[in-house]
Order: structure tokens, then C-alpha cells, then sequence
């Protein structure tokens, strides 16, 4: 628990200028981002006593393209982005003040005018399997081993899709989208075998004893920001821009730098399976391991760096250039 700040730090009084109370924050409308929204608003609460009066924040949800279109994957219909557009519309037009976002659903380029203001803590990075009728004892050593033969597995991920296929050439995926809510739904209908969810979001939504196996990161390299939230806010919007870098995570914003260099270092299409995952080592160094790979689990390419962490933005760089040296060119046409 942190400390409540002392009168005369920056944090102590009402926000002057620009952003009068209440703050508005945009966020989307599933469980999940509520649940994050509403998390992030308890942390700015406890570290800020002005805000902690009832009324200090109204949420306003956003309905974004991402949640619209459900029948298909976010790479066929346009792809990166498609969950934070109307969002950064919303802060541009100064509907909101600033939006709460899962880091790895945010674009590594933001508009001009938008900024990443602060990274929370990041909840456990790695996927999960959720499984239905039909399948094996879950052996941790193994973790695809009690997917019998030809199971349909449900994801909307390339990133997924190709490490799983990659691992078990035998599989077969099928598109599920929708909240996690609803996927598990579909696994439980029998209408998948199985499925792979991040696990931060089962537990923040209180069903991680729904994970049957959870995926070692090396062996299944998460998306680049996975199980952290970020906050994002106008660029001109000093005083929030302030109030949000006291309640950063300084691991989770170091890790963040080096996965979402990464990627940006990429420049892949929402096509490209791409995963990048960066921890803190015992000695304080980064690692950071990525991934590139074809969809259907052809191609395969892993290498990890490690590195320094007032590096991690060139660490990111670095092994993204490497990576994309050695792949196929077609997959980042
Ligand atoms: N793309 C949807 C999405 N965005 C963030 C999470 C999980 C929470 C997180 O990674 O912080 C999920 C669900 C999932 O991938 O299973």
C-alpha cells in the first residue's frame, strides 16, 4: 500500500486548470475493462485524498469497432487499433480526460496529441488453456498433451493460433471472439474443445480456477503488454500527464518499453503472429524474448536479449531487427 500523499505535493490538491472535476474516464464496456477501470480508479483514489470524494470520476463506456464486430478477426477487419479509435476520438474531442486501456489491445503508435501516461502493475502476463469435454488430465509438463487429436480450438489470435499449431501440427483452430465471458460459454457448449485466454483476464474477473493449464512464457510468448493496464490522456493535459506518473509501475513501464519497441520495431500487420514478452531478471537486467511466426504454424521463429533496463526501448529495437532480418519478408508485407 502506498502512502496517502502529504498536503503540498502535486497530488494533494484539486486539479487546477484544464481538467475540472468530475475527471471523466473513457473506457470500454466489457467486465473485463470495467473491472480495470474501476481498479485504476481505486489506486488514483488511495494516492490522492481530493479524489477519493464520491463523484471524483464518471465513466463514460465506448462502445469501439473491436467490440461491434464479433464474427470475425480483428486482422480481416483492419486490425490494430480497432479497440481504442473511438476512445482517442473521444479524448481528442475532450469528451473524456483520460482512458483506461489494456495495454495490449493499444496500437504502439498513438495519434499525434495522445499520450501513454502511466502503465499499472502488470497482473500475470501468461495464457491459459480452458478446457471442455473430451479432453486429457492436464500435465503441466506437456500442456497440449490432453488435447486429443484434432481438437478445435478456439482463438481469434495468430499469435496463439501459430504457437499452438506449431506445437501440434494435428490441431485445428476456429475464430472466438467476444468477452471472456462468452468464450467460455462456447467451450462449455462443446462447441470448442478448447481455448487460450489470457489468464490475467480470468483473474481479474475472479474465474482463474477456469485455467486448466497455464502456458509457460518461453513455450507460449504472450502479446506485448499483456496483463497491463495503461492510461492514456491529451498530451496538453499537464496536470493529469503529472498526476498519472506518480502511479506508474516502474517494472511494468520498463517491460512495456522493451515489448512495445518490439513490436514497433516489427511493424508487422495484425496478420503477422507476433509476440514479445520482457521480464526483470534476479540481477535487475531485462530479458526479453520475442517471437514471429506464420499463422498456421509453418514458421517459427523465437530469440530472446538481454539487456539493460534504462536500455529497454533499444533492447526492443534491437531483437525486432533481428527478428525481422531472419522471416520471410512476405510476413510483413
Ligand atoms: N484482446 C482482448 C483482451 N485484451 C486484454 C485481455 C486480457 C487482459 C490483459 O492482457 O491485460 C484480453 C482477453 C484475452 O486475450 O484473453
Amino acid at each position: 500500500m502506498r502512502a496517502p500523499m502529504s498536503a503540498g505535493h502535486p497530488l494533494s490538491e484539486v486539479p487546477r486548470h484544464g481538467s475540472a472535476l468530475p475527471l471523466r474516464v473513457g473506457t470500454r464496456g466489457s467486465p473485463l475493462a470495467l473491472w480495470q477501470t474501476r481498479h485504476f480508479l481505486a489506486i488514483i483514489s488511495d494516492l490522492c485524498p481530493v479524489l477519493r470524494a464520491a463523484q471524483a470520476f464518471e465513466e463514460h463506456v465506448i462502445a469501439t469497432s473491436g467490440d461491434r464486430i464479433l464474427d470475425r478477426r480483428l486482422a480481416d477487419i483492419g486490425g490494430k487499433g480497432l479497440f481504442a479509435k473511438e476512445i482517442h476520438e473521444a479524448l481528442l474531442d475532450r469528451r473524456i480526460d483520460f482512458a483506461v486501456h489494456s495495454l495490449k489491445d493499444l496500437e504502439t503508435e498513438l495519434p499525434p496529441g495522445i499520450v501513454l501516461a502511466c502503465t499499472l502493475k502488470r497482473e500475470d502476463a501468461r495464457d491459459a488453456i480452458v478446457l471442455g469435454e473430451g479432453c486429457g488430465v492436464p500435465d503441466a509438463a506437456d500442456p497440449y498433451a490432453c488435447l486429443p487429436a484434432g481438437a478445435l480450438v478456439g482463438t481469434a489470435s495468430v499469435r496463439r493460433q501459430s504457437q499452438i499449431l506449431f506445437a501440434r501440427p494435428d490441431l485445428r483452430c476456429g475464430v472466438i471472439r467476444g468477452n471472456v465471458q462468452t468464450r467460455l460459454g462456447r467451450v462449455r457448449s462443446g462447441e470448442f474443445t478448447a481455448s487460450l485466454l489470457a489468464l490475467a483476464g480470468l483473474k481479474r474477473l475472479g474465474m482463474a480456477e477456469q485455467a486448466a493449464i497455464v502456458l509457460d512464457p518461453e513455450a507460449m510468448v504472450p502479446a506485448a503488454g499483456q496483463g497491463i493496464v495503461g492510461i492514456t490522456v491529451r498530451e496538453s493535459n499537464e496536470e493529469l500527464c503529472e498526476l498519472l506518473s506518480a502511479i506508474e509501475d516502474r517494472e511494468a513501464a520498463a517491460v512495456s518499453r522493451a515489448e512495445r519497441a518490439f513490436l514497433a520495431a516489427l511493424d508487422g500487420s495484425c496478420r503477422t503472429p507476433i509476440g514479445g514478452h520482457a521480464r526483470l531478471l534476479p540481477d535487475g537486467q531485462l530479458h526479453l524474448t520475442g517471437l514471429v511466426a506464420r499463422p498456421d504454424g509453418s514458421f517459427l521463429l523465437k530469440r530472446a536479449l538481454t539487456g539493460l533496463v534504462k536500455q529497454a526501448r533499444e533492447l526492443g529495437a534491437e531483437l525486432g531487427r533481428s527478428l525481422r532480418a531472419d522471416s520471410p519478408a512476405d510476413l510483413f508485407a
